[in-house]
This record gives C-alpha cells, sequence and structure tokens, in this order.
C-alpha cells in the first residue's frame, strides 16, 4: 500500500489523522488534492506555523491513490471508471465499489449485489484487497488515529457519518458543528460554497462506506469530501481549478486537524 507518513520518526504516538484520495477512480481532483497536500506539507513545514505546529503535534498518514489499478484504468481505457478492477472467475463484470465494500451495513441500502452495478458490493466484506488494506491499518493504528479523512468528488458535500441508516451519529452535533466551521473557512478563500451533513439525508444512503465504517471503529472525526464542483464539469473539472481547489480545501482540513487536537 503506497501509503506516506508526514510526521517525525516512526514509532510515535502522537495523535494521527488518516487521509485517502482516490477511492473512486474517476475522481481525479481528489488524487491532486492528496499529492498537491502532500508537497505543502513538507515545503511549508517550518515556514507556515500552522502546518508546523501541526506536524509537530500530530501525525499525517497519507494514501494518494487509494484505487490504483482504477485510476490507471481512467488514464488508458475508461475515463468514466469508478470502482476497482478486480476479477472473480465466473462473473461477468469487472471490479467492486470499494466504498461500499467496507463492513458497514455491508451490502445493504444504497449498494448493489449485482457485479455489474457501479455500485456492487464486492462478494464479500473487504472483498477488495484495497479495502483490507486500509483497513488492516487503521485497525492496526487505531489506537492514535483520531480523524479519518476520505476524498472524493464532486458535489461540493462535507459528509460525516452515516449513510448506511437514517439514525443520527452519538457525536452528530459535534461533528455537525465543525463540518460547518470547516466548510465556512472553505468558503472564505475563493467563496466555494459546501453543504455539511450525514451522508444518508446529505447526499444518499449507502452502505458499506469508509466513513461510517472508520466512525464505528472509534475514529470520531470521520469525514467524506466531496470537492468540486456542482456538476458543470462534474468528475472533468478543468485544470485551472486543481490550484484553487486545493488551497480552499487545505484550509478545512487545516480547521477539522485544530479541532481534533483540541479534543
Ligand atoms: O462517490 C461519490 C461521489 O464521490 C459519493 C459517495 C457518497 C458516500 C459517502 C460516504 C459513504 C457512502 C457513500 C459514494 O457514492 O460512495
Ligand atoms: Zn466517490
Amino acid at each position: 500500500m503506497h501509503l506516506l507518513k508526514i510526521g517525525r520518526r516512526t514509532g510515535s504516538t502522537k495523535p494521527a489523522i488518516f487521509m485517502d484520495c482516490g477511492i473512486h477512480a474517476r475522481e481525479w481532483i481528489s488524487p491532486a488534492f492528496c499529492q498537491w497536500f502532500i508537497n505543502k506539507a513538507v515545503s511549508t513545514y517550518g515556514t507556515d506555523s500552522q502546518m508546523t505546529s501541526l506536524l509537530d503535534t500530530m501525525d499525517i498518514f497519507v494514501l494518494p491513490v487509494f484505487n490504483i489499478d482504477g485510476y490507471e484504468h481512467t488514464w488508458k481505457i475508461d475515463r468514466m471508471w469508478r470502482k476497482t478492477r478486480s476479477r472473480r472467475n465466473g462473473s461477468p463484470c469487472v471490479g467492486a465499489d470499494p466504498n461500499r465494500n467496507f463492513d458497514a451495513g455491508w451490502c445493504t441500502l444504497g449498494a448493489s449485489s449485482n457485479p455489474c452495478s457501479d455500485t456492487y458490493c464486492g462478494a464479500s466484506v473487504e472483498s477488495e484487497i484495497e479495502v483490507r488494506n486500509v483497513a488492516d491499518f487503521i485497525r492496526k493504528n487505531k489506537s492514535v488515529i483520531k480523524a479519518y479523512l476520505t476524498i472524493h468528488s464532486y458535489s461540493q458535500l462535507l459528509l460525516f457519518p452515516y449513510s448506511y441508516k437514517y439514525d443520527l451519529a452519538a457525536d452528530h452535533n459535534e461533528l455537525l458543528q465543525v463540518a460547518e466551521g470547516a466548510a465556512e473557512t472553505l468558503r472564505s478563500l475563493y467563496g466555494t460554497r459546501y453543504t455539511s451533513g450525514p451522508g444518508a439525508t446529505t447526499i444518499y444512503p449507502a452502505a458499506g462506506g469508509s466513513d461510517d465504517w472508520a466512525y464505528d471503529l472509534g475514529v470520531k472525526y470521520s469525514y467524506t469530501f466531496e470537492l468540486r464542483d456542482t456538476g458543470r464539469y462534474g468528475f472533468l473539472l478543468p485544470e485551472s481549478q486543481i490550484q484553487p481547489t486545493c488551497e480552499e480545501t487545505m484550509l478545512a482540513v487545516k480547521y477539522i486537524a485544530a479541532h481534533v487536537l483540541k479534543n
């Protein structure tokens, strides 16, 4: 698993944030953000006071491209591919939706058991090797991982649990308050408007999502970002919007990190 840890030496017990990008292959602005984030973090450590204190007090695990095989497929074959590229003998279609393959209400609402569906939940929980590896890593490090951020596009949403059920999360009020604060600081840069809320009612009900799974594991600050835009370009966001999208999203990530550190 191509995971990068930004922060001090190995074995540190500092509180950590786990951030992944590119779980869905066609959402190209997502890996762009993670790669931009890594460069920004390592290049402004020591000069930007916020970033310096953030990295002095927390570790950040970044997985720039969760679904590598799917991402490559969108570059070479099918720009609109979403799923993994796993093959199962006997199955007529390829891949499963990694964001339906986590052990969180698996394969119930908003997921399909049809291997040819774009929301196919997979043959079993964590059947996709990419999902199994991320879940194993977070389980192994759950004592230090205080926040889980998973980056998608598009729609300009800041989602949090639950998506697999309509019940509010135990920490709903705090998660909403932090999301709204993050969205407000994001908007302060270029005026980009985000909507915050639980996945089930803010976008649609969907079981097997990574954020719900992390939350139920005990990672309290678990958020799904849906980056720009709201549909004009969709997954084909123009290159000119990569930089501003990354800059505004950084503000939201820093806001959440600061809250995590205080709590
Ligand atoms: O890909 C999406 C577009 O990025 C929306 C996400 C919405 C979602 C977010 C969290 C948990 C379950 C679903 C999805 O369908 O998996
Ligand atoms: Zn997505």
